[in-house]
């Protein structure tokens, strides 16, 4: 056995974990990244550095140095040598993008609904990882790994560990279901999880509000339409409505009938569901409904019970269908991420049955969003973040000087290549409301298919560094540098400049509806989720790659120079009073003033020049902690006011020395002792250990970004070595 030998909680348990040098990470060139159980493992197929690494296992070697490095710059090198390390052939950086917790139930129930076997070693590892990351006091699960139990979270969890197999006796079982009847049992569930619980056939769908399909046959001018929602709220409220206007479930067997006796305090037959459409557990509940959702609620559910006539639920349905097989066209049948993927599983599996194509191919590639780590088997939150990662790789070895090394050249090229082949090439379905997307890039996979405006810009400014190097010129002629004139004009069409948020930059198209919209929220646990918002990360991206473009071509530039105006102005006027700004991508405020600061940077702004600078680093520098370094909690995110972690970490260290280095912050003592601590943490490999959550969404939920422990570092290291050699 190859396991580490940390003994993980499901061990103790008495859960034997499968064999870890019998798993073997399988990757595409387009990106997608597949783990796979290979019960006799050949001689010609051999485990990578980078899968022992991914897996924790024992006979990882990395480098070891018998020193520390004796500089920044040496640092720097033993962190790109051991992230050099972690690069899969096709040019990404594979890793567990992990957090949410409300995914894998969607696997699960997919797989159960659709009678399709999980795997053994797959059901055994995902066992072990909802044992792993329960709650060490009570045992259930929130919305993410590391938060406080929740309805929602433990719902799902329990759920899953019995439908693979778990048996209801089991501690973790034991734990988690006194949990959840203390957190008033399986009714108390948010909307999406009552929609999981009816398809399981564990839940009335009359206790569960209507997701009307009837929306999409609005007219499109109305701002209701669900094609001007944010693209993964529309694209779940698709599938979902199909499947809860025909009120699908799975047949009833005993392994269901005996979880319905185990997930409620009262027995099953005495539950009146209708009255439990809008029972939210407190610890659950971030976002409560307005009035105005619960009114448009009962008169939903009125129509639906007396009024819709079955020829036009049936013919809402057709419709529903058509956009979702347009959804399956534009992302080879991905689906933009786990939760709708699961949905379009169920939904093809309902409309054209097991046989079908449609159905087959949607669910044969559920199987890239699962990701097998050292506590065992998650669904990521996407199908992986290979662009996003992949770009940033490039970009800070050149800013960190380390990119015309000979040992790192053969690592940007292969990341290079991968970034050419990511650029979307082709337009959506006619009618599918999407935009235009030829020249932009995604976050995750080309195969995805959903432009991003920050991987954009920050894909561009990685192959225009490339492209500049003399040193890479023996590559140069891979990529035709016309092809970013595409990328310019989707990113400048991306710019919010409408009487909405003028100058700024939103995710994935520009805002298209007025957020009034949000009262008609239905998560219940996530907040703006409705529209697309604009973000300050995304506005700071935006920037740089226009900025970075137009210095070396001359393409549209009067246009892009009036856009960075816009930008910066948009920056500058939503940074707080104190100084920060509040980042809703990572935590938070450190990594928000990071983005900032950068882009008034480029753009020639400095601590001594510039007022809005000179603010957001002085309030970065008054939350140094003693040791020199800067740590923020998820609590920041929450409650959108600076939380500090007790202690320093390193990659919110990272991001506030990056911050201050391109600020030219005046007092280099104040940078020095960031830097000692990020040379402090560094292992004997050369790496960083994870220490805490550094991502997050929808302002409540955590999630890992595993590479920026080594890339943001380097960066910062790089950049102290350039800057005061
Ligand atoms: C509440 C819902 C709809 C849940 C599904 C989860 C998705 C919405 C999340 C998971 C990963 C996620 C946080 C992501 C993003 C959007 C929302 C995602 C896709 C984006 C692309 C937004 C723009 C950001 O700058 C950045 C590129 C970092 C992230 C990446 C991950």
């Amino acid at each position: 056995m190859t396991n580490k030998s940390t003994m993980f909680y499901s061990e103790k348990l008495g859960l034997s974990p499968t064999d870890n040098s019998n798993w073997r990470l399988r990757t595409s060139i387009l990106g997608a990244a597949v783990w796979e159980y290979v019960e006799t493992p050949q001689a010609d197929d051999l485990q990578s550095p980078m899968e022992k690494y991914l897996l924790g296992s024992d006979d990882f070697e990395p480098p070891v140095y018998n020193d520390r490095a004796k500089d920044a710059f040496e640092s720097a090198i033993r962190g790109a040598e051991f992230f050099r390390l972690l690069q899969a052939e096709n040019g990404t950086w594979p890793n567990m993008y992990q957090g949410p917790m409300f995914m894998t139930v969607g696997y699960v129930a997919a797989c159960y609904f659709t009678k399709t076997t999980i795997p053994e070693a797959y059901k055994t590892e995902m066992i072990r990882y909802y044992i792993n990351v329960s709650h060490p006091v009570d045992g259930g699960w929130g919305l993410y790994n590391v938060d406080k139990s929740t309805c929602f979270g433990t719902t799902m969890g329990y759920v899953c560990l019995r439908l693979l197999g778990l048996p209801p006796h089991h501690t973790a079982c034991v734990r988690a279901r006194d949990t959840l009847h203390r957190l008033g049992g399986a009714v108390a569930n948010p909307h999406w999880g009552k929609a999981w619980l009816a398809i399981l056939n564990l839940y009335e769908w009359e206790g569960v509000n209507p997701a009307p399909a009837d929306l999409f046959m609005l007219p499109q001018f109305l701002p209701i339409f669900p094609f001007k929602w944010w693209v993964h709220t529309r694209a779940i409220y698709l599938a979902m409505s199909y499947v809860s206007s025909v009120k699908g479930k799975c047949e009833l067997d005993p392994l269901l009938l005996s979880l319905r006796t185990e997930i409620y305090t009262k027995s099953y037959g005495k539950i009146d569901f209708s009255k439990e459409r809008n029972n939210v557990c407190g610890v659950d509940l971030y976002y409560p409904h307005t009035g105005f959702l619960n009114l448009a609620n009962n008169v939903l559910v009125f129509y639906e019970k007396y009024l819709r006539p079955d020829w036009w639920n049936r013919r809402v349905n057709k419709t529903i269908y058509e956009y979702v097989l347009k959804e399956l066209k534009n992302t080879e049948y991905l689906g933009i991420a786990p939760v709708s993927a699961a949905f379009n599983t169920i939904v093809t599996y309902m409309e054209e049955g097991p046989d079908s194509e449609n159905f087959q191919k949607t669910r044969d590639r559920l199987s890239e969003v699962l990701f097998k780590g050292p506590e065992g088997i998650t669904v990521m939150g996407t199908n992986g973040s290979q662009t996003w990662d992949s770009s940033f790789a490039v970009q800070y070895l050149f800013m960190a000087g380390l990119a015309e090394r000979p040992e790192f050249k053969d690592m940007i090229v292969r990341a290079y290549k991968f970034l050419i082949r990511s650029q979307f090439t082709d337009e959506c379905a006619d009618g599918s409301f999407r935009d235009r997307r030829k020249g932009a890039w995604p976050f995750s996979t080309k195969e995805q298919g959903y432009t991003v405006s920050d991987c954009t810009a920050e894909a561009i400014k990685a192959i225009i560094m490339v492209k500049n190097s003399e040193y890479y010129k023996d590559v140069h002629h891979l990529y035709d540098e016309r092809n970013l004139e595409d990328g310019i004009d989707i990113l400048l069409g991306l710019q919010n400049v409408g009487n909405f948020h003028f100058g700024s930059f939103s995710t994935y198209e520009k805002n298209k509806a007025t957020p009034l919209l949000e009262a008609l929220n239905p998560a219940e646990v996530f907040g703006n989720i409705m529209v697309e918002y604009p973000y300050i990360e995304c506005t700071d991206s935006s920037v740089l790659g226009l900025k970075y473009f137009t210095d070396h071509y001359e393409y549209r530039r009067d246009e892009i120079n009036l856009a960075i105006d816009r930008a910066i102005k948009y920056i500058r006027a939503n940074q707080n009073e104190d100084g920060s700004w509040y980042g809703c991508w990572g935590v938070c405020f450190t990594y928000a003033g990071m983005f900032a600061l950068e882009a008034l940077s480029v753009v020639g702004n400095t601590y001594e020049s510039d007022l809005t600078v000179r603010k957001g680093c002085d309030f970065l520098v008054s939350r140094q902690l003693p040791d020199g370094g800067w740590g923020e909690s998820m609590k920041s995110s929450e409650m959108h006011e600076y939380f500090s972690s007790p202690n320093s970490l390193v990659v919110q260290t990272a991001w506030v020395v990056i911050a201050l280095i391109l600020a030219e912050y005046p007092q280099k003592d104040v940078i020095d002792r960031g830097i000692k601590l990020i040379m402090d943490r560094q292992q004997s490999g050369g790496n960083w250990k994870f220490e805490s959550v550094e991502g997050v969404f929808n302002h409540s939920c955590g999630i890992e970004y595993p590479n920026y422990k080594f890339m943001f570092t380097i960066k910062a290291l790089g950049l102290y070595s350039k800057t005061y050699a």
